[in-house]
């Protein structure tokens, strides 16, 4: 059976408690009974209402689980002409990596290694 299809401007008033529809990867998804079930919370799905929430859904990492329940709240799909293009999963995972730079190895790493070393130098200095 074809899928419904939405305008992404005829979506962007459905931001409510009683009736919250979300895009993810140009999916329309009825998620106004997930509201109180959703482990990430109301609030969240509530922000991206009526609006497209791939980035948010895709960078969250969520399960295999996630991917099989928002089936279930499929209603549609946006006209070709909203389309927008759709990154493959492994494509926001890759990008959590590139974010592994030295500037964040050091911020965990950093304050426990100057600590280390001004332990060091007060030892030697006290002790030798
Ligand atoms: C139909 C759509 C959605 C479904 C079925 C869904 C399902 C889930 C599930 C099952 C979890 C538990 C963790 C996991 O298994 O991944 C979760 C957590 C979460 N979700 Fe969703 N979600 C949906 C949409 C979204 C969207 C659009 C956002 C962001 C805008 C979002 C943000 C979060 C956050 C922040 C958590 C908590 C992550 C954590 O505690 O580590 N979710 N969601």
């Amino acid at each position: 059976m074809a899928l419904t299809k939405f305008t992404r401007s005829s979506l962007e008033s459905r931001n409510t408690l009683r009736d919250a529809v979300i895009i993810i990867d140009n999916i329309v998804y009825d998620v106004t009974e997930f509201l109180e079930e959703h482990p990430g919370g109301a609030e969240i799905l509530l922000d991206n209402a009526g609006k497209d929430a791939s980035q948010c859904f895709h960078d969250v990492g969520h399960s295999d689980t996630a991917f099989e329940w928002r089936e279930k709240f499929k209603i549609g799909e946006v006209v070709d002409e909203d389309k927008w293009e759709v990154k493959p999963r492994e494509a926001y995972a890759v990008q959590e990596h590139d974010e592994l730079t030295l500037a964040s190895l050091l911020s965990v790493w950093g304050p426990p290694l100057v600590m280390a070393g001004i332990s060091a130098l007060l030892y030697m200095y006290l002790f030798q």
